[in-house]
């Protein structure tokens, strides 16, 4: 057998951590936010072998940034948050046009303010990243809390504080310019609404801010809306996709592209498609509650990993090119027994600006009525990019006319 040839180690890398980190185990090598450490080497794409002050070990790929070569310029550690950029984006109209426009979501608030507008009579109400101020101003014009406190901490807060006056709610609402978990509120709140769901639920996590919010600004026995909350997945085709991106390279105008497959599967299959609309029939089986949150109790450390269980059964044969994700939430009633209002943004409910995300296999498989699949997902918070997650799903399909085939792959959402 021809000798192994010695893999010559090429020269260390200078990377620079992000943020700190906690060896767990003795193979592992702690660092602090910008120590430089040596990486040796890149065995997996997850776990590098690196050096730090003569010690050696596994460190996380994704708590390092690749240091040019002596720059010494610690100030480029850009914000985890990225808030510059995020409540930038959010100082303009255009995510706030898209948000009023979606009817199904902003009904759906203003259906929770309706049907308790009773009980909201001399209620304290804070509006967690109210945007335009619209749960505000519903709370104004459907009921009578004693005092809305609309919290924005974009540009666009003194735009609302505008639209409060000349709606005349000036007198109920109070627009507060800031981040909610670093203003003084100037009491207690007995409701903390916000409309903080992103694509996949959580990503931008400003879930985050909610719950630190609540931490500290809903008084006990407070109500939180959305209440409860859930991520739901189901195997599906997705065969005009796959044809659009993929297929489309085997035989263009006459021509054999295929050598351009494995560029294809990578730019377009390695991250989820956002505002994917599936079809209902697409589902190749029901779909599945795989995360759920309850808003009183779940804690920010719990959103660093959050992993769902799910089996699903076939229930016609097609091909699964993967998963499809999407969320509800659920508004609980202010009156004992009352009915809960839900948003739903799932293919069987009226399309919303979230659509649904699609998470493509590497290749279809083909399944059959009776095939079960099996798995979980895991959606792991960046621990870098703070508003960002990577979504890992493991599957294990059961079938009776195919060996049963195994497979997991991880997407990045987005860093
Ligand atoms: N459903 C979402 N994915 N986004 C819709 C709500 C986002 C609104 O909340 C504001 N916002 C986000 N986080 C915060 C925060 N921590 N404090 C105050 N306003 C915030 C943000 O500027 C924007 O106006």
């Amino acid at each position: 057998m021809q000798a192994e040839k010695e893999e010559e180690e090429a020269s260390p890398e200078e990377y620079v951590a992000l943020c700190d980190f906690t060896a767990s185990g003795s193979e592992q090598l702690g660092f602090s936010t910008g120590d430089k450490l040596l990486v040796h080497a890149k065995p997996s794409a997850d776990w590098w072998w690196a050096e730090l002050q003569g010690v050696i070990g596994y460190v996380p790929a994704s708590y390092l940034r690749q240091d040019a070569a002596g720059e010494e310029d610690d100030t480029s550690l850009e914000d985890p948050w990225q808030d510059d950029e995020y409540f930038g984006s959010y100082g303009t109209l255009r995510l706030h046009l898209e948000m009023l426009s979606d009817r199904s979501r902003t009904e759906t608030y203003r259906q929770v303010i309706v049907s308790n507008s009773a009980s909201l009579r001399n209620k304290v109400v804070m509006d967690l990243g109210c945007g335009t101020g619209i749960i505000s101003l519903f709370c104004a014009q459907l009921a009578q809390p004693s005092v809305v406190y609309a919290v924005e901490a974009s540009s666009m807060a003194e735009h609302t504080r505008q639209l409060v006056k000349q709606n005349g709610c000036e007198e109920m609402v109070t627009v507060l310019q800031g981040r909610a978990e670093e203003l003084e509120l100037p009491e207690q709140a007995d409701i903390l609404v916000s409309e903080w769901m992103g694509n996949c639920l959580l990503f931008e996590f400003m879930v985050e801010s909610v719950l630190l919010a609540r931490d500290r600004w809903l008084r006990d026995g407070g109500v939180m809306w959305p209440s409860s909350a859930a991520l739901t997945l189901v195997p599906c085709q997705a065969d005009s996709y796959y044809s659009e991106k993929m297929a489309f390279w085997e035989r263009p105008y006459g021509l054999d592209f295929t050598p351009l497959l494995p560029l294809a599967q990578q730019e377009f299959f390695t991250k989820p498609k956002f505002s994917h609309l599936i079809d209902p029939k697409d589902c190749l089986s029901a779909p599945c509650d795989v995360i759920c949150l309850n808003m009183y109790t779940v804690q920010v450390r719990d959103l660093e990993e959050m992993e769902g269980e799910f089996k699903f059964c076939v229930v016609k044969p097609g091909v699964f090119h993967g998963f499809t994700a999407w969320f509800t939430v659920q508004f609980e009633s202010l009156e004992a027994g009352g009915a809960t209002v839900e948003l739903d943004t799932g293919p069987n409910s009226d399309p919303t600006h979230w659509k649904q995300t699609l998470f493509m296999l590497d290749k279809p498989i083909h399944v059959y009525s009776g095939d079960s699949i099996l798995g979980n997902i895991v959606l792991r918070r960046n621990p870098v990019w703070r508003r960002h997650m990577t979504v890992t799903l493991h599957w294990n399909i059961n079938s009776s006319s195919d060996n049963c085939q195994v497979g997991t792959k991880s997407f990045p959402m987005w860093r």
